[in-house]
């Protein structure tokens, strides 16, 4: 990409040892961030954090850089190390929340206090956004963070959040990593399915109990998986932009899915990641009933959680769940829902994307396929739709499979390397940003 007007120099992503020593250390605030004159900081919903970092040309359009503070819950138990420890170990750094997501929000900010060190001035301006209570839905965070910026009449170029990743040996036969960088996520309900019985000495049981009848459900609902839904949705694009990296005779199956997609859609429900690409998935992530072991047990609760696939909604997704449990006595009551998000834009003239796909080739030239794709978990970005129609979902970081196990899992951890690469990702990406010229839209275009 030719650099833009009015760039002296693209400053070049090396650190010295110092740099990187603090890098691997920085608990410490960015204290370049906080006395800059050109970006203001605010605290939004107690704890969440937005940065504004005025650039010197008001007329390009602003975007957005996300991520969250906030983690899950981590146990002590089958940790090599504590979850909270933050120890550094092997060339790692162990800990909830190194991979979701505060490896990103301080790489976010490490990358932005070492562009500031080295006297930069962004010529587009940006809004770095950190929620704090994304894992619970941020409500409190991203959503008051854009409601905020549209009060203020803010409207986006693009947000990138976390999302995906560059993904290393999640299918078979295919040895190289790839980058998916996810222009659409799936929709969600939290689902409470609950039961209520007549309580009684358990020393003469009624036929079924509250809780048998909520297990039957729920046996039923896990026996029965939602459908298929392959071939509609950004998973064929991804798919044929893969196509190339495949070795012949998959090479060919992958260019053909008009005649081999419901063999590939037969083959990715096997394995329980590719599975949540192609259907709705359902968990069965918390069951509560009774009160004491000679009781019958008044009424039993269970929790489902779902993840809706692009091509269904929500009241879809209900209706099927209702037909699949089809007892009267087990009630229904929706939690949290939200249907799948719009798809954004992934082609030549889509700034976001285009910048994703030029730092990912300048960082990780390794990588030769860049694909768009969905996210099977759900983000804070989705708040933002009010704000742009060009949301991406990607962290410069690998992902291997047991690397996605840990996420929400035991042994989360990122390596130093890693680490170091995704703050010089932001630094190129943010630089990028100023300098981007938009592609000579082809002849057939005009
Ligand atoms: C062509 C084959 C490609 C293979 C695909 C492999 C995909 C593997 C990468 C998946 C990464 C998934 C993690 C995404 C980030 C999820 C962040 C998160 O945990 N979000 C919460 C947010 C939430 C939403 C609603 C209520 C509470 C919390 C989540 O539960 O999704
Ligand atoms: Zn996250
Ligand atoms: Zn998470």
């Amino acid at each position: 990409m030719s650099t833009g007007k009015g760039r002296e120099r693209h400053i070049p992503s090396q650190f010295n040892q110092g740099e990187r020593f603090a890098m691997k250390e920085a608990l410490k605030v960015f204290p370049t961030i906080f006395k800059t004159r050109f970006i203001q900081h605010e605290v939004i919903g107690e704890y969440s954090h937005l940065f504004t970092v005025q650039g010197s040309d008001p007329s390009l359009q602003p975007y957005m850089l996300m991520a969250h503070s906030d983690v899950v819950p981590a146990p002590d138990e089958g940790w090599e190390v504590p979850p909270f420890s933050g120890l550094e170990h092997d060339g790692f750094i162990h800990g909830r929340g190194t991979l979701d997501n505060k490896n990103s929000l301080m790489a976010i900010l490490q990358a932005l206090e070492l562009l500031l060190i080295r006297n930069y001035i962004p010529r587009r301006s940006f809004f770095i956004a950190l929620g704090h209570d994304e894992e619970v839905s941020g409500q409190n965070g991203a959503q008051k963070i854009s409601a905020l910026l549209q009060a203020r009449g803010v409207k986006l170029a693009f947000i990138v959040d976390e999302g995906n990743f560059i993904l290393d040996g999640f299918i078979p036969y295919l040895k190289k990593p790839f980058a998916m960088i996810a222009v659409s996520e799936k929709g969600g309900i939290n689902l409470r399915l609950q039961v209520n019985m007549t309580p009684g000495h358990s020393s003469a049981p009624p036929k079924e109990t509250s809780i048998g009848i909520l297990a039957a459900a729920i046996s039923r609902l896990e026996q029965t998986p939602l459908p298929n839904m392959f071939g509609s949705g950004p998973l064929k694009t991804t798919l044929q932009e893969l196509a190339n990296e495949f070795p012949f005779p998959a090479n060919i199956v992958l260019r053909n899915l008009w005649l081999f997609g419901p063999l590939v859609s037969r083959l990715m429900e096997r394995n329980y990641i590719t599975n949540a690409l192609v259907r709705t998935t359902m968990a069965l992530t918390m069951f509560n009933a009774g009160v004491k072991m000679n009781v019958i047990p008044p009424m039993a609760q269970a929790i489902i959680n779902l993840r809706i696939h692009p091509a269904q909604t929500v009241q879809e997704v209900l209706e099927l769940i209702k037909n699949i449990v089809a007892d009267d006595r087990v009630q229904f009551h929706v939690l949290t829902a939200f249907d799948p998000l719009p798809v954004s834009p992934s082609d030549h003239q889509a700034l976001g994307y285009q910048l994703l796909r030029q730092t990912i080739q300048s960082i990780f030239p390794e990588v030769n396929t860049i694909a768009p794709g969905i996210c099977i978990g759900n983000t804070d970005s989705r708040h933002y739709t009010n704000l742009t129609t060009s949301i991406y979902r990607f962290n410069p970081v690998y992902l291997h499979p047991q690397d996605f196990r840990s996420i929400h899992g035991i042994n989360e951890k990122i390596s130093v390397q890693a680490y170091e690469t995704q703050v010089k990702f932001i630094f190129e990406f943010i630089q990028n940003a100023d300098t981007y010229q938009e592609p000579i839209p082809h002849l057939h275009e005009l």
